[in-house]
């Protein structure tokens, strides 16, 4: 089982090498492409907090000069770490008006940061240079629910160009069932990964397990993973790296973890894929007594 872990929104965030020198997560959300097309032809923008050197694109908002992320991926992928960009993230304006966009977005995103393929550079650019990323996460917060399973599926037809690398889709529902944003999109797609923000919203969240209110559904998002369009897909529990990563009281000690990962990772042995954190700099601030920040106490539990 894995830790996976969203960097690009921390405070005062260090560069992204830092964690991937961590050995306490496997899986790195890069956040975010958060202005998505505004038309067919257009670019998205990107956000990564204080990375990056704040010039972009002409006629975008899209960031061109994240030197410190292009610099670090080679050693994320030496340290063997799996490198997602994160679509979405809550802010700016991310909403697919049709097909025709829907693709277009898709096929910009596998030519700019997926495997660089000569033919296309002088077409589409390439924000952090000739690294390819693993593989792309959604983390749509809202106007969701339509075309995105068009992406996806435009997206695993570029994997498939590919058939000896390996490339992964991912998303971050929130726990309420159906997740009115990528629901329709877990049916109709194929996903490697589903991180269920189990935060943020009262009655399915990981709190609620532990206060024994509300009804903490991590078994009911299993069966929407074994009737959806891959049942193999891995179900990460999603949560708050520190207190004030998220809203007022979702936020569980280690100790409050650790029977919520004994019974879910015992119940279900070959859907539960292990641990999200939202997010890695507060995971990193946030140190226990012995010493351990978040993460790496979350690695102790899924290896007890
Ligand atoms: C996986 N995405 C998130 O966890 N997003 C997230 N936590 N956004 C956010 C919501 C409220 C305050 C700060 C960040």
């Amino acid at each position: 089982t894995n830790v996976a872990v969203y960097y690009g929104q921390g405070a005062y965030q260090p560069r992204l090498r830092h964690f991937c020198q961590e050995t306490s997560f496997e899986i790195i959300n890069l956040g975010f492409i958060n202005v998505f097309p505004d038309a067919v032809g257009g670019y998205p923008g990107s956000n990564f907090g204080n990375q990056c050197d704040g010039n972009v694109y002409p006629e975008s908002e899209l960031l061109s000069g994240c030197h410190q992320i292009w610099e670090d991926i080679p050693i994320c992928k030496e340290m063997g770490k799996t490198i997602m960009l994160s679509i979405g993230g809550d802010t700016a304006y991310q909403k697919l008006e049709n097909e025709l966009q829907a693709i277009w977005f898709a096929d910009f995103l596998w030519y700019s940061f997926g495997p660089q393929n000569e033919n296309y550079t002088d077409i589409y650019p390439r924000p952090f240079l000739d690294n390819s990323m693993d593989g792309f996460d959604f983390d749509i917060e809202h106007d969701g629910g339509y075309g995105y399973a068009t992406m996806i599926n435009r997206l695993r037809s570029h994997f498939d160009e590919y058939p000896d690398q390996k490339f992964y889709i991912s998303g971050a529902p929130q726990c309420t069932l159906p997740d009115e944003q990528l629901s329709s999109a877990i049916s109709h797609s194929a996903f490697d990964f589903i991180w269920v923000q189990f935060y943020n919203t009262k009655g399915c969240s990981a709190r609620d397990f532990v206060n024994g209110t509300g009804d903490f559904n991590f078994a009911n998002w299993v069966d929407i993973i074994k009737n959806s369009s891959n049942p193999d897909a891995k179900l990460f529990v999603g949560l708050p790296a520190a207190e004030e990563a998220a809203g007022e009281g979702f936020y569980l000690t280690p100790a409050e973890v650790y029977p919520l990962v004994e019974i879910y990772m015992g119940l279900f042995p070959e859907t539960f894929g292990g641990i999200m954190l939202w997010e890695a700099t507060a995971s990193d601030n946030n140190t226990s007594i012995d010493g351990l920040n978040y993460a790496q106490e979350m690695k102790q539990i899924l290896y007890d």
